[in-house]
């Protein structure tokens, strides 16, 4: 028997995995440490070369399949120094694994076909069809300080995710550990997950790391008993979600504990796995509409865990629209049993009930 999805959560899996050992080669080599000979931010060269490692493996088992990608070729178009710099890094980057690379493929042929497959991510989405939706880097800001991020992989079909994966470098393989601001350095034993879900088959975690083709571990999101013990994430950036409404719906809700402010897509993980229980993020302004690939595969493997996903005004959020959620206003993510009462306070305390 074969279980639905199977072969795109394979593939996704391996994707992400393969993606991450070059953003986490970008980190060491130019982020960190001695300032590097080109002037391009590691964010970028990460960001295309992790975009187009992946491409080129959906291209190779799922030619027909849209794909909306947060990065577009343009930039590199015009800067043949950094088009040369990203190509040896997408040839050169491999799963050690070899069974597993051979089953990922999806190679790039030259610097003209990078910017083929970088291209291939241009669509613009929508209710209709197989749409995958990719973010390369997932919190630019924590990459850059060593901090969380996330590589996201989601597959939408006819506007519902299906198949959802996040690779975390920079979170602590163990289910149970604590959640946490700090991070452990990287390339650190016992460091870097993926979480993945498919629709109606619950949501795992395995290593980053261990390259091949691991099974996976069940996840599930913690029973909040009472709230006094439940922990909450947000933003590390003031900019992206209000902290101090947060602060406000927190100390309503009884929560005595302080706010983990992390990056990325790994607090949709952290609180799938029960580290956390709730992620908060509210509207800092009325125009800025949340993108597609920063929420859809932390949305389904949420779910998946027991959770709840709506954005303030209680709505599930709508993968449908196109590029962004431009129907939804913020994210309220909580286990199912307890997210009716947080969005109560959430609507209070935002004055929209
Ligand atoms: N004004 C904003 N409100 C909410 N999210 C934003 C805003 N500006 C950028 N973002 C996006 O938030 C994501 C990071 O979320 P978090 O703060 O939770 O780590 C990034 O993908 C970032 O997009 P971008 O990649 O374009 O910077
Ligand atoms: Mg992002
Ligand atoms: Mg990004
Ligand atoms: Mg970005």
């Amino acid at each position: 028997m074969t279980t639905l999805y199977a072969r795109e959560l394979e593939i996704a899996q391996l994707a992400v995995q393969r993606a991450a050992i070059l953003t986490k080669r970008v980190f060491l080599e130019k982020a960190k440490g001695t300032v590097s000979k080109d002037d391009a931010s590691p964010v970028t060269i990460g960001d295309f070369g992790a975009q187009a490692l992946i491409i080129a493996a959906l291209r190779a088992h799922f030619p027909h399949d849209a794909i909306v990608a947060e990065e577009e070729a343009a930039q590199l178009r015009a800067d043949a120094g950094l088009r040369d710099l990203i190509w040896g890094l997408v040839r050169e980057t491999k799963l050690e694994d070899v069974a597993a690379e051979g089953l990922l493929g999806g190679g790039v042929r030259d610097v003209e076909d990078l910017m083929e497959v970088l291209d291939r991510g241009r669509s613009e989405g929508g209710r209709i069809g197989r749409v995958w939706t990719i973010d390369p880097i997932d919190g630019t800001k924590g990459f850059l300080r060593g901090g969380q991020y996330a590589i996201a992989l989601a597959l939408l079909e006819d506007g519902d995710v299906k198949v959802g994966v996040l690779g975390c470098p920079n979170l602590p393989v163990d289910d149970a550990a604590p959640l946490a601001a700090e991070v452990g350095a990287e390339g650190e034993d016992g460091m870097g997950v993926v979480f993945s879900a498919v629709v109606g088959q619950g949501a795992t975690s395995r290593p980053l790391g261990a390259g091949g083709l691991a099974e996976g571990k069940r996840i599930q999101m913690r029973e909040v008993k009472e709230m006094a013990g439940a922990s909450f994430c947000e933003s590390v950036e003031s900019g992206h979600s209000n902290q101090s409404e947060a602060a406000q719906i927190a100390q309503k809700l009884g929560i005595t504990k302080p706010s983990v402010r992390m990056d990325s897509q790994a607090k949709y993980g952290s609180i799938a796995r029960g580290a956390g229980d709730i992620y908060l993020r509210l509207p800092t302004s009325k125009t800025y509409q949340e993108k597609i690939w920063d929420h859809a595969a932390g949305d389904l493997i949420v779910r998946e865990a027991g959770g709840q996903v709506t954005d303030t005004k209680g709505q599930r959020l709508d993968f449908g629209v196109g590029r962004t959620l431009a129907s939804n206003s913020g994210v309220i993510a909580a286990p199912a049993a307890v997210h009716g009462r947080v969005l109560e306070v959430v609507q209070e305390v935002l004055g929209l009930n």
